[in-house]
């Protein structure tokens, strides 16, 4: 381990296992877990100097309520509800004990349970939100009604009273919150973004600005002079879809594979990190050599933000 961790008690990581593709129509999300941890991440993560304490593979279709129709405009909203309050209390009892909290989805609405989570237990911390779309659709601007698209609406506590939801507290502040890599953005959401301030790196800022100055700014904005907590949720559609070609709404002009590692390197320099998810593998979609691609690049990501290093 190159850095200390100034907010971890021991080095153990919980991993916590979401089988859940609820938060979008696409199945096969749900198997993202299975093949990450079948890959051997935990082995990988052991060979890194962790203590993994890891979940099991929890079965969430019980919680599937017989019947969910549409709440507004959102689909599966109890099921969805049910899952990341579940979620985030996990995550919250792995960072009680003073560990780092890894969440293997799944799609992305998971990050409602991680990140309320993280803060319930961490209210100051920072969030890194690295994807191709920013996820902050409300549930009146969702024009899909996929709730994968709009968690981060829910946590800044703008996505209004949803009763289904009650448990969410608003925990995120705009100027705790920082994206990389968007591309493909819902004119809802780019208002949104604009009306909140919130500091958001497209890849046009990449593209300017290279990848270590935006990260660099990234965690200077969430945790300035390393002050705060990281949370760092990572959808695998940030990268592009030629690196990583087994996701659900992959959008070209992505991440490259080292763009994609050296971010969760530098995340992992700052000794902030108390949270990781790595959401939206879709083993399912795409072929054997893609999915493999997806699961492998999936797991050196992890690895790097927990301390792999190239020398
Ligand atoms: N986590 C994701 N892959 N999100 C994709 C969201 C796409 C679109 N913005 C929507 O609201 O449906
Ligand atoms: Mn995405
Ligand atoms: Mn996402």
């Amino acid at each position: 381990m190159s850095a200390q961790n100034k907010f971890l008690k021991q080095q153990s990581v919980g991993v916590i296992g979401v089988p859940f593709s609820g938060g979008q129509p696409r199945d096969g999300v749900d198997q993202g877990p299975l093949k990450i941890i079948e890959f051997g991440l935990l082995n990988q993560l052991e060979e890194l100097g962790w203590q993994v304490n890891f979940d099991g593979h929890r079965d969430y279709t019980t919680m599937q309520p017989a019947v969910d129709p549409p709440v507004g405009k959102l689909l599966n909203a109890r099921y969805v509800s049910a899952v990341t309050e579940s979620v985030a209390s996990s995550v919250s009892s792995h960072l009680k004990q003073g560990s780092l909290a890894l969440t293997l989805g799944g799609d992305h609405s998971i990050a409602l349970g991680t990140v309320s989570g993280t803060m319930a237990i961490h209210p100051d911390a920072g969030l890194i939100w690295v994807d191709a779309h920013a996820d902050i659709n409300t549930p009146e601007t969702t024009e899909s009604g996929n709730i994968h698209g709009c968690p981060v609406s829910f946590l800044l506590g703008i996505a209004g009273q949803i009763k289904e939801f009650n448990w969410v507290k608003p925990c995120l502040s705009p100027e705790r919150l920082v994206y990389i890599g968007l591309r493909d953005v819902d004119a809802g959401e780019k208002k949104i973004l604009r009306e909140h301030g919130i500091k958001a790196f497209s890849m046009h800022e990449v593209d300017k600005y290279g990848i270590a100055k935006v990260v660099e700014m990234a965690i200077e904005h969430v945790s300035p002079n390393r002050s705060r907590p990281i949370h760092l949720s990572f959808d695998v559609d940030a990268l592009d879809p030629t690196v990583a070609p087994s996701t659900g709404t992959p959008v070209r002009g992505g991440l490259t594979f080292r763009e994609g590692h050296y971010i969760c390197e530098a995340v992992h320099e700052t000794g902030c990190l108390v949270a990781m998810d790595l959401m939206e593998v879709n083993p399912s979609l795409e072929d054997d050599q893609a999915v493999f691609q997806t699961v492998t690049i999936g797991c050196s990501l992890v690895r790097c933000a927990l301390g792999e290093t190239l020398l």
